[in-house]
């Protein structure tokens, strides 16, 4: 049977659990605190993230690093993105020698603008054939209700990819291969900023023109990026791009579509940050998609919108203003 670790024990870490454990693989969760754990092994329920949802019963909960990475063939890592490279730095010598580390993580790295993959890389010192990323159109709690879905599990080692892909193919969850991992990354990334803008519009009382304007505009500048870091302009068009786009613009379940409506609303920034229990990864990776873009020579007027909203103190009523722009060709 094959051995997972899924760092993380939130909504995705959880959900991807039942996922794995359905397609067959023997799943250990790691999560901080004793009392989630104890009560996920007691009742085969995470309360706090997925109520409701019934986990299957081989499914374990631990909240030591090293008895989760025992012998892991696929190590899941599902924690924010901005906690990865502390946390990694001290999973990485529990892991095995020829684990692939999987990541789960829809964000940019501040300061550095490294993307997840990049972060392990780095950190668990693996060449980029063990590391795989999954990426698509995948709100937990659909998936953790079975309700049918399709992703990408990206790796640049095709056979990697195809061996993750069998480890957490269920018949509700179809993952495609791909061996394009920036275009991934930066799809599942740049997709909760645009999602962020597309709430405060929401939350302005915007209807559906504004939105998919937004949305059109926010994949091709998505796309802008990706053609300068050498990504395939394909995946912007599949699940990881556009999917993934549409799910998470749209759907009331996303936390970045739901801060931004509070933004757009009215609600202070320092005020939704403080009511926000789950992360919204856009909120901080705005600034470094926006340092990726400076760093290619990129245009990204939406990111640079969302940066001055959310940092700089501009109030949501500027984002109209990208509308306003000079009449140019649509490229
Ligand atoms: N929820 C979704 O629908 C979904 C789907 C696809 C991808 N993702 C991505 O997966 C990643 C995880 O998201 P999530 O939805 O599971 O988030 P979540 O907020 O539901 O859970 C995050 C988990 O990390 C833990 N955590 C918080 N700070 C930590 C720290 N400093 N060190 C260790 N653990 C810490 C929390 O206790 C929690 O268990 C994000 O990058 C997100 O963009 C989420
Ligand atoms: O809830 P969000 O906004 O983090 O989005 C969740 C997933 O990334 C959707 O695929």
């Amino acid at each position: 049977m094959t051995r997972c670790a899924v760092f993380g024990m939130g909504s995705w870490g959880t959900a991807f659990s039942v996922v794995l454990a359905e397609a067959g693989c023997d799943v250990v969760m790691w999560g901080r605190r004793p009392e989630q754990a104890d009560a996920i092994n007691a009742r085969h329920e995470n309360e706090e993230y997925l109520p409701g949802i019934a986990l299957p019963v081989g499914i374990e909960a631990t909240t030591d690093p090293a008895k989760a990475a025992e012998g892991a063939e696929f190590v899941v890592l599902a924690v924010p993105s901005q906690t990865l490279r502390g946390n990694l730095t001290a999973w990485a010598p529990m892991l095995s020698d020829d684990a692939i580390l999987v990541s789960l993580m829809k964000g940019v790295e501040l300061g550095t603008a490294n993307r997840m993959s990049e972060v392990i890389r780095e950190v668990a010192g693996v060449p980029e054939g063990r590391i795989a990323v999954v990426s698509g159109p995948n709100l937990a709690m659909e998936i953790a209700q079975r309700q049918p879905a399709a992703s990408v599990v990206a790796c640049t080692d095709e056979e990697v990819a195809r061996r993750l892909q069998e480890a957490c193919h269920t018949s509700y969850f179809r993952p495609y291969t791909n061996t394009d991992v920036v275009g991934c990354e930066l799809g599942g990334a740049v997709k909760n900023v645009i999602a962020l803008a597309v709430g405060m519009a929401d939350g302005m009382g915007m209807g559906d023109n504004t939105k998919a304007t937004l949305i059109t505009r926010g994949l091709a500048e998505t796309a802008r990026l990706g053609a300068a870091m050498g990504a395939d302009a394909h995946t912007f068009a599949g699940l990881a791009g556009l999917g993934d786009l549409v799910a998470t613009c749209t759907s009331p379940l996303s936390r970045n579509r739901t801060f931004g409506e509070k933004i757009g609303r009215g609600t202070p920034i320092e005020e939704a940050v403080r009511d926000s229990r789950q992360i919204a990864e856009g909120f901080k990776s705005c600034e470094s998609v926006q340092m990726l873009a400076r760093r290619y020579g990129v245009e990204m007027p939406i990111t640079d919108v969302v940066v001055s909203i959310m940092h700089g103190g501009k109030p949501p009523t500027v984002g109209m203003a990208l509308l306003s722009r000079s009449a140019k060709p649509e490229r």
